[in-house]
């Protein structure tokens, strides 16, 4: 997979612009409030059709600016295919060779990005929400097929929710419990399973990092999952909490037990390392994770992801950021890098790499010697 190029129309601050990307390393580079970040969340909504730093598809399009548009050309094996992604009255419409995708299923074949941006440095110290969000789309970069059923399920639960708070008849609320907790149960499936690939690869990667000194683990184990059940256990054992939990829900006007409240755990040397971890041990964490997530999808998907660094070596402490650009330095795939200093990525970007510098929004190629 290779994103050949990328155009861009009336995204946040960026009016128009063209951005061809070399072979490995591409490097944004522009003081602060340029657009660097605004670039790298379009490759990742492309990617993904979800939006980086926000859930409101409404706050992507420039100010003043009806919609807006995402396109990229993808080298997958042996063809081309062009991707789009356009966003008109707060909805996205996506589209493979100019044509509307009707199954968002139908869209993701082959591409696949992750990201790293300073706020992932928030994930091990901050709320269980940052977790659940790091799970869901690690969940998804390994399943595509995890968009939709979130979907589905976000949707059942919402209209549940709504059914407690208007406090209506028990019987009504019970109707919505049965697909609820088979729908649940898949996303808890799937993250059971991302969990499992996931969690050895990050204990290695950190051990690695540490040079032996750090000893992590991921948890991730609801308790409609105990006894590593299936799929179709977990969906009774979730149906039966959803009743039992049914008037107390319909007090607190909420649903209390599902995926939607799980989390994922991350442990050092046994303890939450939330409670515990250091600065830099949050960041080492936090490198092992990604560095992690990006070996389980080399590995299961056959090639590198799209890797996405939004200026996360300004973030890291010196140890990390060398850590992290060694790292970089020796994968062969793609990379698109923002940074307000391109002296902090050291060899990450290689010799092959092409430079970008963006001002209000415009992208200007830049020689290397400049
Ligand atoms: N929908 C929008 N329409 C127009 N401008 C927007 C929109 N959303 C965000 N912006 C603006 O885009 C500008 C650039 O934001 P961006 O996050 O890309 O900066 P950056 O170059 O990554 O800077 P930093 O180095 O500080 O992270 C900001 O001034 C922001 O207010």
């Amino acid at each position: 997979m290779r994103l050949l190029d990328l155009r861009l129309r009336d995204f946040r601050n960026i009016e128009a612009a063209r951005v061809d990307l070399g072979p490995r390393a591409t490097v944004v580079v522009g003081p602060n409030g340029q657009g660097k970040t605004n670039l790298l969340e379009a490759v990742y909504f492309l990617a993904t059709l979800k939006p980086l730093r926000t859930s409101r598809l409404s706050e992507l399009p420039r100010f003043g600016a009806k919609g807006c548009k995402v396109e990229g050309s993808f080298e997958l094996g042996a063809t081309t295919r062009v991707f789009g992604v356009e966003v008109a009255d707060g909805s996205r419409q996506a589209f493979v060779d100019g044509k509307k995708v009707r199954e968002l299923e139908d869209y993701f074949g082959g591409v696949s990005v992750v990201a790293f941006t300073p706020d992932d440095l928030a994930l091990v110290k901050g709320g269980p929400e940052l977790r659940r969000r790091f799970l869901d789309r690690a969940v998804f970069n390994r399943f595509p097929g995890y968009l939709g059923e979130s979907r589905d399920y976000a949707r059942a639960l919402k209209s549940r929710n709504r059914l407690l708070r208007e406090g209506a008849r028990l019987e009504l609320v019970e109707a919505f419990d049965a697909p609820l907790a088979r729908q649940g149960a898949r996303l808890v499936a799937r993250r059971l399973r991302l969990v499992d690939e996931l969690a050895p690869r990050f204990e290695t990667v950190l051990a690695g990092l540490s040079r032996g000194q750090l000893e992590g683990a991921l948890r991730y184990a609801p308790k409609v999952a105990e006894g590593g059940v299936g799929e179709e256990e977990i969906a009774a054992r979730l149906l039966e909490e959803l009743s039992t939990r049914l008037p107390r829900d319909r007090e607190r006007g909420y649903t209390s037990v599902g995926p939607h409240a799980d989390t994922l755990g991350i442990k050092l040397a046994g303890r939450p390392a939330r409670a515990y971890a250091s600065q830099g041990q949050q960041r080492a964490l936090v490198l092992a994770l990604k560095i992690g997530e990006i070996e389980n999808l080399r590995e299961s998907l056959g090639y590198q992801p799209l890797l996405l660094l939004d200026d996360v070596s300004s973030e890291l402490d010196r140890e990390r950021n060398e850590q992290l650009c060694s790292y970089l330095a020796s994968l062969d795939g793609q990379v698109l890098l923002t940074t307000t200093d391109p002296e902090l990525l050291g060899g990450a970007a290689g010799p092959d790499a092409r430079f970008y510098a963006v001002r209000e929004g415009t992208f200007a190629p830049l020689d290397r010697a400049s």
